[in-house]
């Protein structure tokens, strides 16, 4: 591992059967970097996301985080060792208010679980007061968390990772299904994120969200990464282009960068 790399993954492969959904993928990402990956569905993005979080186990390969071998571990231990996320579908307590889904994720985020009894320590609830100030959704606090649009529980699922204080974040579509406004606002709280020193992964597939973000890009295929560079190359990699984007959607892009736009 190079002495940069807050993550390192060495030839991470899971394979589903005869289904490589993630097909001997290596990747460092370094303390600070906001890393966007993209490709076309069906690529193996989340499942990439789950081997590294601790969601499914992988097939074969080595996952090491701040030095420390995380390729077995459980996700309730890679939480604890400071990797949170979100998902692509919500993943919120549907019959708990805002408040008591963040007090959870500060709780199991960051203490070992113990049953039975469930006793919110100082600690949590502090830290879920904070996230929830940081996402915007203090306000909101005691609403029901099934009764919230779409916007509403993304920001749920950001205040739920940032209430473990992680050093990482890895966020799965945080703007799929958005309009342009609600857009700008994650970019903006993405951008307050990375200002915190954390370092984060996302996957999207509104290109210009990704491309702005993001400080590296790597677009995978079939399991694959097939490309890796900064974002104003994506749009000019002939592979990328042929299996992703597009002719149309890589000119539109060209475009954007050559005039310098923020979004
Ligand atoms: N639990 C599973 N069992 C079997 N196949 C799976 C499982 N999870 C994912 N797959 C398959 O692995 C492949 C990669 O899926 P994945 O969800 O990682 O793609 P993706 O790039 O995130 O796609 P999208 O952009 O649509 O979210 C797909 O063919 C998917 O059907």
């Amino acid at each position: 591992m190079s002495t940069q790399a807050l993550l390192a993954c060495h030839e991470v492969s899971r394979h589903y059967g005869s289904l490589k959904a993630v097909d001997g993928a290596s990747l460092d990402v370094s303390s600070g970097e906001v890393l966007g990956i993209g490709g076309p569905n069906g690529a193996g993005k989340t499942t990439f996301f789950d081997v590294i979080t601790g969601v499914t186990p992988p097939t074969s390969g080595r996952i090491e985080f701040d030095g420390r071998d995380i390729t077995e571990a459980g996700a309730d231990e890679i939480c604890h060792a400071g990797i949170a996320r979100t998902f692509q579908l919500n993943a919120a307590f549907e019959h708990l208010t805002v408040l008591e889904n963040v007090q959870v994720a500060a709780q199991f985020g960051r203490h070992a679980r113990r049953f039975p009894g469930f006793r919110l320590s100082r600690a949590s609830r502090q830290a879920a007061e904070r996230a929830l100030d940081f996402a915007g959704l203090s306000s909101k606090a005691h609403m029901t968390a099934g009764a919230l649009p779409v916007l509403d529980r993304k920001l749920l699922m950001i205040a739920g990772a940032m209430a473990t204080e992680p050093r990482m974040v890895f966020l799965d579509e945080p703007v799929g299904g958005l309009n342009a406004e609600e857009i700008d606002l994650i970019q903006g709280l993405v951008r307050r994120m990375q200002g915190q020193g954390v370092t984060i992964v996302l996957i999207e597939h509104v290109m210009r969200f990704l491309l702005t973000l993001s400080t590296r890009v790597l677009i995978m295929h079939h399991g694959q990464i097939i490309f890796e560079g900064p974002p104003d190359r994506v749009a000019e990699d002939a592979t990328v282009v042929e299996t992703y984007l597009g002719q149309g959607a890589a000119g539109r892009l060209k475009k954007h960068f050559s005039e310098g736009a923020d979004a």
